[in-house]
């Protein structure tokens, strides 16, 4: 499968197995590739990435089954997300969070604009999942469900969390080659698979509503760890920025056997703004599919990130040796610094 652009997705999509399992020479063209449509879109479709379509299709039988669940099973206590512990210098999210309790914001710092961004209830609930063992420092314990409840979900998401890190880990090496910088350069600060998996549910939303800005799936944001995986059901709805014209959107519509990936502000910042981060939003799906039955309530929909940290005591300074006479843009940071900046302006209350 040639890597291009094709008539029906307006990003490109890449046969990952042309990295995987190839010699060096296409392994090499592959990544210049995948870098070169990173430095562009900051989204990327990928094929044939390691993971099979099996598991796909149970991921999201897992989401679905975890959704079901009674509102009280999962608002239980040992289902639901702490609240953030005022004074806290570090936030990790683990368990399920009800419609409302995330807010996504933007470059949004201060408790007043927080508060009025808050007027607009992201209409989404999710279940995070992190690895089960590590560095006792960074470590909150996951929430499963117990096996009454949900006898086989722990087991399924222990094995997709390990498979997951490891194509995190493979897509690392392909940036790094692609940037000409050492394969492991990337991935020797993703020791400690300090990642974060999200199962998120759209409940069926009044189309209006949406339409109308009473109600948002996801605003425009960018994702702001190392990069993210994203798996998606079939509904739609998710919008990339137009590298060409960032207040227009296009569509990443879903495709048969294909993840997306993209990059985070982490990453742009790390490449000293090589890499880019790009906006994106989910809204509601193409009416098209649904008006067709008169149906003025927008589908629910399934989509699963998978967003992808670095090792928290680790410190990133900008990599200068991408671009001819490069200053850095920014100050070093660590990852621990970076992620609680970010995740406390979404979680504020
Ligand atoms: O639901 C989606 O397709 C995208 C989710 C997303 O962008 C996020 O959670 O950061
Ligand atoms: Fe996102």
């Amino acid at each position: 499968m040639p890597s291009a652009t094709t008539p029906d997705a307006n990003l490109p999509i890449f046969d990952f197995s042309r990295f995987q399992n190839s010699d060096q020479q296409e392994r090499k063209e592959a990544s210049k590739e995948i870098v070169q449509a990173f430095k562009t879109f900051g989204f990327i479709y990928i094929i044939n990435y390691g993971i099979s379509q099996e598991k796909i299709k149970d991921l999201f039988y897992w989401s679905a089954k975890f959704h079901e669940l009674p509102d009280e099973v999962r608002n239980s206590p040992e289902l639901l997300r702490p609240e953030p512990v005022p004074g806290a210098t570090g936030y990790i999210a683990r368990g399920f969070s009800p419609l409302g309790r995330e807010k996504i914001s933007q470059d949004t710092f201060d408790d007043q604009s927080l508060k009025a961004l808050r007027q607009v209830q992201d209409a989404k609930e999710f279940f995070d999942m992190g690895p089960e063992a590590g560095v006792p420092a960074v470590r909150e314990p996951n929430r499963w469900p117990s096996e009454d409840v949900l006898p086989g979900f722990k087991e399924y998401f222990q094995t997709f969390y390990t498979e997951g890190n490891e194509l995190s880990l493979e897509i690392q090496r392909c940036l790094a080659l692609g940037l000409d910088l050492d394969e492991e350069f990337f991935t020797n600060f993703h020791q400690d698979a300090d990642n974060l998996l999200r199962l998120i549910h759209y409940p069926a939303v009044e189309r209006k509503a949406i339409r109308m800005g009473e109600k948002a799936r996801i605003p425009a944001h960018t994702d702001f760890g190392t990069l993210t995986m994203l798996f998606q059901d079939s509904v739609g709805g998710l919008e990339v920025a137009d590298p060409k014209n960032p207040q227009e959107y296009i569509s990443a519509t879903p495709i048969e056997g294909a993840a997306i990936v993209n990059i985070g502000d982490f990453l742009k910042r790390w490449t000293n703004d090589i890499l880019k981060s790009n906006f994106h939003r989910v809204v509601e799906p193409p009416a098209e599919l649904e008006l067709a039955d008169g149906n003025e309530l927008a589908k629910e929909r399934y989509s699963i990130p998978y967003f992808v940290q670095a090792d928290r005591n680790k410190t990133i300074g900008c990599i200068t040796s991408l671009e001819k006479n490069a200053e850095p843009k920014y100050p070093p940071i660590s990852a621990q610094e970076y992620l609680n900046m970010r995740t406390f302006a979404t979680y504020k209350l």
